[in-house]
């Protein structure tokens, strides 16, 4: 066994979301398993969504995050909290973190007030919430900023705050639209590293990005899914929707270095965006 599908983590059935009666994104239906690997302690979830501009990423990224009603369908996330496998709940706002692109921090927090605020709903004893601020600052390297306001950090530190914030706030899933848009080459190994923290933390992590980098995508997500417009019966339509999907793991590519297969592959993907 090289890797195993386990229980589903998220559902998604037959979502759609219009913005008064104009219907942006359609007939969305997928599902995502836990992946458990041999030999590995913790195989996280990195799922990768790509589209041309203006085929509804965003907004789809903010349906799945509840910050948009949805017109129709079904989200369904494992509940962490059942004591039973296989217990899915209906997603509800804060149940998925959300990372915009701007990565929004409080402007009037420090580093610590905010991680302190992102814990205020927890069970945790003050201690034990110092004590968290504490480890997640030294893994992700942001010693220097606990007092800090967001306009003395840079683009990749203000990000990894962001991630840290939604971390202790929601469960297990990550949203991130567009992490690595502009970002210089370093904060860009710098997101890169926390995707990796992120997935080695759990088995259940699950980190659901957006990008118009395709290789980026491709080295480090297990799935890629491309949003465009459908043709349908010959006619293009006007509505997003999942033109494509690419498991990488199925491809026998996913977790491997950078080859050929994937070059392959760049060039399918990047196909099936420009015609859709
Ligand atoms: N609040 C809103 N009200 C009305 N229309 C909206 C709203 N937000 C987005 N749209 C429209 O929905 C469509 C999809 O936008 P969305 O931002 O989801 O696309 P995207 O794929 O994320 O694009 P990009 O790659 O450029 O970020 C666009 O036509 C946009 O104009």
């Amino acid at each position: 066994m090289k890797h195993q599908y386990k229980e589903t983590l998220l559902y998604i059935e037959n979502l759609s979301v219009a913005y008064d009666d104009h219907v942006i994104i359609k007939d969305i239906t997928l599902t995502e398993k836990d992946v458990v690997r041999e030999g590995v302690d913790h195989t996280g979830q990195v799922i990768a969504f790509v589209g041309r501009s203006g085929r509804g990423k965003s907004t789809f990224f903010k349906a799945i995050t509840g910050l948009v009603p949805v017109k129709t369908g079904k989200i369904l996330i494992k509940d962490f909290e059942a004591t039973e496998p296989n217990i899915a709940k209906v997603v509800k706002e804060g149940n998925i973190g959300f990372v915009d692109q701007k990565y929004t921090l409080f402007r009037h927090k420090t580093v610590q007030q905010t991680l302190k605020f992102a814990l205020r709903k927890t069970s945790l004893t003050e201690t034990e919430k110092e004590a968290k601020i504490k480890e997640y600052i030294e893994k992700w390297g942001l010693d220097t900023c606990v007092d800090k306001y967001p306009n003395e950090l840079s683009g990749g530190q203000r990000q990894r705050i962001a991630i840290i914030e939604q971390l202790f706030s929601s469960d297990q899933f990550i949203v991130l639209d567009e992490p690595f848009s502009g970002l210089d080459v370093g904060n860009i190994q710098e997101v890169k590293k926390s995707f990796e923290l992120l997935s080695s933390t759990s088995d259940f992590n699950t980190v659901i990005f957006s990008t118009h980098d395709i290789e980026l995508a491709i080295e480090l997500a297990q799935t890629i899914y491309v949003i465009g417009y459908p043709t349908i019966n010959g006619k293009k339509e006007a509505y997003g929707t999942i033109v494509a999907k690419f498991d990488l793991r199925e491809l026998g590519i996913a977790w491997e270095l950078y080859g050929e297969k994937h070059i392959k592959l760049s060039k399918d993907i990047i196909h099936q965006m420009m015609i859709s």
